[in-house]
């Protein structure tokens, strides 16, 4: 298992360039499985999750390669002959649920593995359920698996519906827009999410032909079509929010001076205003997001929510700069129920947090000493390499695995900042 090794305490200056968002990128893969053409999707991260769900879709049937060593992707589901997720390829990886609308609507039949359980929560899927059953699906849960199909309905096709989610659901909604697009008449999404990776799954499903109204709201409409077809020129993923708030919390925490570009400043609204009352300097000048900090940062309370609200996906970053802060911070975790996993291995390093149910207080210290500490999951690993960013002496991550499903080639941007960062290869 690859490690990272980290010897703290350099600023981090220049520039670094932000990668298409793992979140949209997902749905989007899946996306392909709607149309018998083949098209090509561009600023593909080059990601373990992106790889895994490629797997997944050749596993089906479909064509799917890379354009060279280039971020353009070429899908071609016209091939698709058998629509099933099996467990062994969705059992690191969550977002392969995302598969089941899509292949629903255009075979009228899905066998898609139940995701494994994530370190951050139980993560239940009985929304998806509940919303394709109202599109007319008969739906059981059997081994493990959720095995799906349109029965006796004309040519197998989902029927349009309106549904409510119990919560807002951003998996879930990206399934029913899916499926919405080929299914008989008008579905309405109330209560969606309103995710940029959600609004640009729409926007793509559009290019494709689908008939979508209200994405980026709460309330989406989709008027079925028959059928969809490629984009006509290749659809570019929108930049990774979370992965340009990583950077942006990993300058506040280690001070310093850099641009990210390709980022969209729009997208980051509620985590800038935190980072802007901890100190930071931000602005977003032609497309570039820059950022400066010459102090120690100031402590910074926050709750996470659904969009256009504070992220749980940068949650944990954002603790890992309130470690170094001065003053107390209170954190509350409204999403999920097991997300501050990262907490015990940031008190490894010289923290001081107190868990309290969903709500975390830290107190901020002046330095972090390094240690050896664990990726419990994806953003946890992101928190640990920032505290490593502005801890005394060596730390070390270890099962960075969790970091190279979500963030392409961290510690070489990392290390193009100026950060002393390198992978111990096991
Ligand atoms: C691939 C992807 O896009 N992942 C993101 C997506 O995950 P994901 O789409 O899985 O998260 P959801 O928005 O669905 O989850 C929100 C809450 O609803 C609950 N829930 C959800 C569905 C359901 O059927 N039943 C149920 O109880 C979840 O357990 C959670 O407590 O949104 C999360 C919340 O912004 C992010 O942290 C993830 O990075
Ligand atoms: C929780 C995340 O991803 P996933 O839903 O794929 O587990 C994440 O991106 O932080």
């Amino acid at each position: 298992m690859d490690k990272l090794l980290i010897r703290g305490g350099k600023p981090l200056n220049g520039t670094v360039t932000i990668s298409g968002a793992k979140n949209a990128a997902l749905p989007e893969l899946c996306a392909a499985l709607l149309t018998e053409e083949p098209m090509v999707l561009d600023n593909v991260p080059r990601l373990q999750d992106v790889q895994t769900m490629i797997k997944l879709l050749r596993n089906m049937g479909a064509g799917v390669e890379w354009q060279g060593d280039s971020h353009r992707l070429q899908l071609n589901a016209g091939t698709v002959t058998s629509p099933e997720a099996p467990y062994e390829l969705v059992k690191t990886m969550r977002a392969s649920i995302l598969a089941l609308g899509p292949l629903l609507a255009r075979f009228g039949e899905a066998t898609v593995s139940l995701p494994g359980g994530c370190a951050i929560g139980s993560r239940p899927v009985d929304q998806h359920i509940k919303g394709l059953q109202a599109m007319g699906a008969d739906i059981r849960v059997e081994h493990g698996y959720i095995i799906a199909k349109v029965n006796g309905r004309p040519n197998g096709k989902l029927q349009g519906a309106r549904i409510t989610t119990d919560m807002i659901t951003v998996t879930g909604t990206e399934n029913f827009l899916m499926a919405a697009c080929l299914a008989e008449g008008e579905t309405v999404l109330e209560n969606a999410a309103q995710e940029p990776e959600v609004t640009d799954l729409a926007e793509l499903l559009i290019k494709m032909g689908a008939k979508i109204t209200g994405h980026g709201t709460s309330r989406i409409v989709i008027q079925g079509v028959e059928r969809l077809h490629a984009p006509q020129e290749a659809h570019s993923i929108v930049p990774d929010r979370i992965e340009a708030g990583t950077f942006l919390c990993a300058v506040a925490a280690a001070g310093g001076d850099v641009a990210l570009v390709g980022s969209r400043a729009d997208h980051l609204d509620a985590l800038i205003e935190k980072l802007r009352e901890a100190g930071a300097s931000i602005n977003a000048i032609n497309g570039q997001l820059r950022i400066s900090m010459s102090t120690r940062p100031l402590a910074v309370g926050f709750r996470t929510s659904e969009y256009p609200a504070f992220p749980t996906d940068m949650q944990a970053q954002l603790m890992a700069v309130n470690c170094v802060a001065s003053g107390m911070a209170r954190i509350s975790e409204t999403i999920f129920e097991n997300r501050f996993m990262h907490v015990n291995e940031l008190v490894r390093l010289g923290a001081h947090i107190e868990v309290d149910g969903h709500m975390a207080v830290v107190s901020g210290v002046e330095r972090l000493s390094g240690a050896t500490v664990m990726a419990t999951d994806l953003r946890a690993s992101a928190s640990l390499v920032i505290a490593g960013l502005c801890a005394d002496g060596e730390t070390v991550v270890d099962r960075i695995y969790h970091l190279d499903r979500g963030y392409e080639q961290m510690e070489a941007k990392l290390r193009g900042l100026g950060a002393d960062i390198e992978r111990i290869s096991a």
